[in-house]
């Protein structure tokens, strides 16, 4: 896959091929997400072009008053893009969501960001909106595109009548119902990190301690059931979130019967065990 970190200056400063462009900003890449950009691959290869996706970086939130900033994520960038490449996109625009963007009209992103980089079908979702104050929507875009490159819609995708979305993972998280979180995802929420160091507090328990990407939007304190991956093997154990802002978890196994190598690590959150836990946890 091919990445390309866009902004004003360097938009100009690359071969382009005629492609077939996914856009949105993807915060966990969940089931809504991964049928549109499915979409989006299939016209991709069905015309013989490249399929491309197109996200922002920092979320839009950063830069505009919003009721919320979003600065934690569920997958953040480089989680983002293992995805992307993982799902078969060709060429990546990452394109850098700034005040000067932000004022870009409709018109403007469409003239250099679509038309520039020669895409000939966009592909997007039924709730995209593009251009300064967010006033392009998908009707706005074929308008916009006069004729030079054609315009998919994907439907909305629910799960029990409410819309699929990044932010209904976030309340998730924020409510620590993790194990609701695969309708969401189609897998269980995940971090990745490091294991930094371990000890044994008794002959029976270890504690693996990892350092995570501190932009992750963790579930609230408490301990949850969780699976370690490293490598081919899994652990499974109880991993603490001590708070919501914390790069460090700790996760509490019986006995490990594989040798412990400080290397990256996976973790899947199963479900919450209690606050109790917690607490005793703790002391
Ligand atoms: C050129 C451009 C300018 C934008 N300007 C604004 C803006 O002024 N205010 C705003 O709230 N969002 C703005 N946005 C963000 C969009 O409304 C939207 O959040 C973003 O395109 C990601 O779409 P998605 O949330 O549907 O994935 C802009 C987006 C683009 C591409
Ligand atoms: N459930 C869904 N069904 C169809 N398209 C979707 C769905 N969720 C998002 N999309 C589309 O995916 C792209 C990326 O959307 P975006 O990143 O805003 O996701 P979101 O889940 O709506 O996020 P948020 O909850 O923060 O608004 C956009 O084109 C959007 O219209």
């Amino acid at each position: 896959m091919e990445i390309y970190h866009l902004n004003e200056k360097t938009m100009n400063l690359h071969n382009v091929t005629s492609c077939v462009l996914a856009l949105g900003f993807f915060d966990g890449v969940h089931k809504g997400h991964r049928r549109l950009l499915e979409t989006a691959k299939r016209m991709a290869t069905e015309k013989n072009l490249t399929f491309s996706v197109m996200t922002f970086f920092p979320h839009p939130s950063q830069c505009i008053p919003h009721a919320q900033t979003i600065d934690k994520y569920i997958t953040p960038l480089p989680m983002k893009i293992e995805i992307f490449k993982r799902l078969g996109v060709e060429k990546l625009y990452i394109v850098q969501f700034n005040l000067q963007f932000s004022r870009i009209t409709h018109t403007q992103f469409v003239e250099r960001y679509i038309v520039g980089l020669a895409c000939a079908h966009v592909v997007a979702g039924f709730d995209f909106t593009y251009g300064f104050k967010g006033k392009g929507n998908m009707k706005q875009l074929e308008q916009d595109s006069d004729g030079r490159f054609s315009v998919t819609t994907v439907e909305k995708y629910e799960h029990h009548h409410h819309k699929i979305s990044s932010t209904a993972i976030r309340h998730l998280l924020q409510s620590g119902d993790v194990q609701t979180i695969p309708n969401y995802l189609a897998a269980y929420y995940s971090v990745r990190g490091k294991l930094c160091y371990h000890y044994r507090p008794d002959a029976s328990e270890f504690v693996l301690c990892i350092q995570i990407d501190p932009t992750y939007f963790l579930p609230k304190t408490g301990l949850y059931h969780a699976a370690l991956v490293m490598d081919s093997d899994e652990l499974s154990g109880l991993l603490e979130v001590s708070n919501p802002s914390t790069s460090t978890l700790k996760f509490f196994v019986k006995k490990p019967q594989l040798a412990l190598t400080y290397e990256e690590v996976t973790i899947h959150f199963l479900s919450y065990a209690d606050d109790i836990a917690f607490e005793q946890a703790a002391t």
